[in-house]
């Protein structure tokens, strides 16, 4: 039996409308075979945004975010913002504010070293083979949303937390662990910042709560070599805003790609799906940009409507354009695949399994990575 569901589209910048648009093919393709019917509402964020009605957040695009069931998001993001300092309107307030308003405090991004991949990784194989993270990052706090401003010979960013936006996604991710390895790692930065003492303070209490989840407390300078040195000590990782922002993207390195990190980042009404990675402007127009991190905030997405065998075939799907090197640029050792043709051998699969790889001639597209 079909479900009906709506869902909202914000495309954003640069490569966001190419990715999103391989993301919306994929859902095409898992509706048809369900018999689902997705409702797509679009709205404008960021530069595009801003060059349409002066804001990054149109209010427009905050109502369909509020009426959808659950949204995508593709980037945000110009050189043209960012290359101006003193620039007063800037894409990115159009994402801080979206997550704020909506709040979504939890930006949940698993990491996963796919077989297939392994030998794309500038890190040894043995390090990585198996590694299977996910970083629970607190998403509406932190210095991130602090006050900011100019002084007369400087500038400051400030940093504050409540016990309550600890707690609530520390019990999140020690959920998490209890159906994983039921390891946690706390990474902060407690020797140095109040906010971080703030942060192990809470978490070993609401740890108390979870006996059968072991607890690691890590500096995040230490966490960041971690990562390199040893990825598979990590099961779940629970960090603050900006330290979630920066491991996770060190942490792609280990799936050989920032553009095959998905996200998911969710609040206690409703929830985003959106790639770790930004605009990628260098890549924009092109039709050579990865879609396959959005397509996996796709599948997050399907877990979270609870259409569960659809996430598991999206996966899959990702999973045999990996396998038999239907992948772009970043994944291969020549030019790769167009996005829209690695959108197009996912939704393919989807429909028609290991049939359609003989009707997609993809032999050229297995020596890219072999
Ligand atoms: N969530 C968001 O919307 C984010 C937006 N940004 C914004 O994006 C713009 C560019 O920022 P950058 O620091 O260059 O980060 P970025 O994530 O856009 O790109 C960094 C590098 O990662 C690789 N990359 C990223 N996405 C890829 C994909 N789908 N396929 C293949 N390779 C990919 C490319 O090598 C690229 O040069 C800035 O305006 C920034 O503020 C940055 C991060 C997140
Ligand atoms: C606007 C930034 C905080 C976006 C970003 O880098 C991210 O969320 O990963
Ligand atoms: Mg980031």
């Amino acid at each position: 039996m079909g479900v009906k569901k709506n869902i909202g589209v914000l495309p954003g910048d640069g490569i966001g409308p190419e990715v999103i648009a391989e993301a919306i093919k994929v859902l095409d393709a898992v509706c048809s075979k369900y018999g689902h019917k997705f409702t797509y509402a679009y709205g404008h964020v960021g530069a595009v945004a801003i060059d349409h009605t002066g804001n990054p957040l149109p209010d427009e695009t905050l109502a369909i975010c509020e009426r959808s069931d659950a949204f995508l998001f593709g980037a945000i993001g110009d050189p043209k913002y960012d290359n101006d300092p003193k620039a007063k309107v800037r894409p990115e307030q159009g994402l801080l504010k979206l997550r704020k308003s909506l709040g979504l405090y939890a930006n949940i991004r698993p990491v996963t070293a796919y077989d297939s991949l392994l030998h794309m990784s500038p890190l040894k194989t043995e390090k990585i083979k198996g590694v299977d993270i996910v970083v629970y990052r607190e998403l509406t706090g932190g210095i991130y949303f602090g006050e900011k401003g100019r002084t007369e010979d400087g500038a400051f960013d400030h940093c504050t937390y409540s016990n309550y936006e600890i707690d609530r996604i520390a019990h999140l991710a020690f959920q998490s662990a209890q159906n994983r390895k039921k390891h946690v790692t706390l990474v902060d930065k407690a020797n140095v910042l109040e906010t971080s003492r703030l942060w192990r303070e809470r978490v070993n209490e609401v740890a108390k709560d979870y006996p059968d989840i072991s607890l690691e407390c890590m500096f995040v300078d230490n966490a960041a070599m971690q990562m390199i040195q040893n990825p598979k000590q990590f099961d779940v990782i629970l960090t603050e805003n900006m330290f979630g922002d920066i491991i996770s993207d060190e942490a792609s390195v280990i799936g050989g790609s920032l553009g095959l990190l998905p996200s998911a980042s969710v609040g206690d009404k409703t929830a985003m799906f959106e790639p770790i990675h930004g605009s990628y402007p260098q890549a924009a127009g092109k039709n050579i940009a990865n879609p396959l991190a959005t397509i996996l905030s796709a599948a997050m997405m399907l877990d979270h409507l609870n259409l569960i065998d659809e996430a598991i075939e999206v996966r899959q799907a990702v999973s045999a354009s990996l396998r038999h090197g239907m992948v772009t640029a970043d994944l291969a050792r020549n030019d790769g695949y167009s996005t829209d043709r690695v959108g197009d051998f996912v939704a393919n699969y989807i429909a028609d399994g290991e049939d359609s790889c003989s009707q997609q001639n993809i032999q050229a597209g297995i020596s890219t990575i072999i």
